[in-house]
């Protein structure tokens, strides 16, 4: 399958408006990309895909998880995790994507994880900050992104999980480890 055949074919499984927020998070992926020297190709790739369940219905994520062997921990958590990994397999499976690393863009783009990599951080601090955005903190986050990855992307963890807090909802762990990992190579 070729660019634009993954285009066409992602953009018909979301609304016109998630498909702006893909298109905002190709271009800012590819310009981190390029200020913190990971392959803009490869996050181009991720980004074009990191939302491509998530307009599935609940009931497909939660077998999709349980019948592929799936994390099923986060079955217990909010479902706007399940389109991450979620995404991946089908990333995998239907658009024939075999790069690890692109893989793991997709998976951990919405919860992050422990030592990520340069990719991931890439495509979820993109995911935080595309244009389209719009919430307390996202200009703080842009300007951080200017000059350090690592800071952006916590203050990405920093907002996710007051907000989180805020809602009275679980926090998923990875997040929280995630979060600490930064903290410790900052340190
Ligand atoms: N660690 C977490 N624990 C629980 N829910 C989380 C966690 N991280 C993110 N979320 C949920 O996922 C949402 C992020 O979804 P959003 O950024 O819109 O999705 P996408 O990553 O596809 O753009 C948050 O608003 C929150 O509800």
């Amino acid at each position: 399958m070729n660019r634009e055949q993954m285009i066409a074919k992602v953009k018909a499984e979301m609304p016109e408006r998630r498909w702006l927020h893909t298109e905002g998070v190709m271009e800012t992926a590819v310009v981190l990309a390029n200020r913190f020297g990971v392959d803009p190709a490869r996050a181009e790739l991720a980004a074009i895909l990191h939302d491509v369940a998530k307009y599935w219905p609940t009931d497909r994520m939660a077998d999709m998880i349980r019948d592929k062997g799936l994390p099923a921990e986060l079955l217990a958590y909010d479902k706007e995790l399940w389109h991450a990994p979620v995404g991946a397999w089908v990333a995998e499976h239907e658009y024939g994507v075999a790069d690890p690393e692109v893989l793991g863009a997709i998976r951990y783009h919405t919860s992050g994880r422990r030592g990520m990599t340069k990719l991931e951080k890439v495509v979820c601090l993109a995911d935080y900050m595309e244009p389209g955005r719009e919430f307390p903190g996202v200009d703080r986050i842009r300007e951080l992104s200017l000059r350090s990855l690592d800071e952006a992307l916590l203050a990405g963890f920093d907002s996710t999980m007051s907000f989180l807090i805020e809602k009275g909802k679980r926090i998923f762990p990875l997040t929280l480890e995630a979060r600490n990992s930064l903290l410790e190579n900052n340190r």
